[in-house]
């Protein structure tokens, strides 16, 4: 492996709390390829990929970074860059090929031994649950729209508990619910690819009882932590106007407020129907006894800002404003890491003093092929988490509860709909060899990980 060209300098004004997690972050259909090896079912993203003209180039997940097949050298490589946890998701379809009843006992053995190989290279395991991958039967009985998602969610929940509870000790029920919906029910860009402002809200609600009904399940038998991810994102008026006031409340409650106000004030902001108008579902306050659960955790997934003005999108009413002098990453995402500041700080003076994890966090920017010398020099990557991280560190001088963060992506993967076409890897994939290539802004991470974050 490349070694960095220089040893960075120490400074003690960035060291992070005693106990604070260094990871990477990854997810199952994203990375390991073999989606219906040894008995595993379907899921929506098997369907959605070969499904002509829903990715781009048609590219799909059948082999990604046959992270399926190379997880062993790729628990080394974590070992390599110094890695004291990996955030990964289960594919449910492998535990449950029919997404409910019958386990296939190699999709759990295959997820045993990762575990086990994590432990004994000293990295904690921080398993989601669910990231996108619905098994293909569920929603052929109505997925997220149907209540008793909540069931399915739950028994699915309680298969992995048994098996890998005590060395897992650190959980997620949902990764982005925001994510799940407004681009699988409202928008169509993902699986299931529905569009309709009637879906997406019982698609939300339902992931949110399934979410309650996971933790409860949780409760029940496991005794470590527990929690949910959350992508959130800081919305700032492009104006002084009240129309822009207006649309970036609308677009705070839709993507900021829309999961953890459910999750940990048992409401749902009030803006929502305004937004969905009559497509907002009379919900059954009942249903909050089971959404509101306490939670270990909630992890963060930050990636941009949004300056937010009123316009005539559908159903928002709201969208987002170019910013002429900013840097842009490869997703027409603005680098703006003071959001991240600003994002927690709102956090804490809403929902209190939960601990959180930065659970994901990067960008893709068009990086170079492997040189000669066997460098990816990325330095767009490594400016961007210098940034982000010195912002997190502001937010824990301010009091906020940060205890870990995980680095968006261990490697090159599967970006959804957008194919092999952005790059978030730390860790370059050349996808024809499958060679992995730590890219330099891996070994800065590596310095930054093994200093605690003096040498940031
Ligand atoms: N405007 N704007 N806003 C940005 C909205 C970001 C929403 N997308 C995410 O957070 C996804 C998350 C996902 O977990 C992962 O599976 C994806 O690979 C990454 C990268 O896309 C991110």
């Amino acid at each position: 492996m490349a070694q960095p060209a220089d040893a960075l300098p120490s400074n003690s004004r960035y060291q992070f709390p005693k106990g604070f997690l260094w990871g990477a972050a990854t997810a199952a259909h994203q990375i390991e390829g073999s989606p219906m090896a040894d008995g595993a079912g379907p899921s929506i993203w098997t369907r959605f990929a070969h499904t002509p003209g829903m990715t781009l180039n048609g590219d799909n997940g059948d082999i990604a970074c046959d992270h399926y097949r190379r997880w062993q050298d790729d628990v080394k490589l974590m070992r390599d860059l110094g890695l004291q946890a990996y955030r990964f998701s289960v594919s449910w379809s492998r535990i449950l090929p029919e997404g409910t009843g019958r386990v296939n006992q190699a999709g759990l053995d295959f997820y045993s031994r990762l575990v086990d190989a994590l432990l004994e290279n000293g990295i904690e395991p921080l398993l989601t649950l669910y990231h996108w991958d619905l098994p293909a039967a569920l929603d052929d009985r109505g997925g997220w729209l149907n209540r008793d998602c909540a069931d399915w969610f739950a028994e699915y929940g309680r298969v992995l508990y048994r098996a890998l509870d005590g060395r897992v000790k650190k959980w997620v029920t949902l990764n982005e619910p925001w994510v799940i919906t407004d681009g699988g029910y409202l928008h169509g860009a993902l699986a299931p690819g529905h569009r309709s402002r009637y879906e997406a809200p019982i698609a939300s609600h339902n992931l949110m009882r399934a979410h309650g009904a996971a933790v409860q399940a949780y409760r029940a038998e496991g005794k470590h932590e527990i929690g949910l991810v959350v992508n959130i994102e800081p919305k700032y008026p492009a104006s002084e106007s009240e129309a822009d006031a207006a649309a970036t409340r609308r677009a705070h409650a839709y993507m900021n407020e829309q999961y953890l106000h459910p999750a940990l004030l048992g409401r749902y902001p009030p803006e929502l129907k305004e937004v969905f108008g009559d497509a907002w579902p009379d919900f059954d306050p009942e249903d909050f006894k089971l959404i509101v659960q306490p939670l270990d955790f909630v992890g963060i997934n930050y990636y941009t800002r949004s300056v937010t003005q009123a316009n005539d999108s559908y159903p928002l009413k709201a969208g987002a404003v170019r910013q002429p002098l900013a840097t842009y990453s490869e997703t027409g995402w603005e680098v703006f890491p003071q959001g991240l500041t600003d994002l927690l700080l709102w956090f804490k003076n809403t929902y209190g003093d939960l601990p959180v994890y930065i659970t994901e966090n990067g960008a893709a920017f068009f990086d170079p092929p492997v040189a000669e010398n066997g460098h990816v020099c990325d330095p767009l990557r490594i400016n961007y988490l210098h940034k982000h991280l010195r912002a997190i560190h502001d937010a824990i001088d301010a009091g906020v509860d940060i205890r870990g963060y995980m680095v968006w992506s261990l490697l090159d993967n599967l970006e959804w709909s957008l194919g092999y076409s952005k790059r978030f890897g730390i860790v370059h994939v050349n996808y024809g060899t499958q060679e992995r290539t730590p890219k330099d802004s891996a070994l800065w991470y590596s310095q930054v990980i093994g200093s605690h974050g003096r040498k940031l």
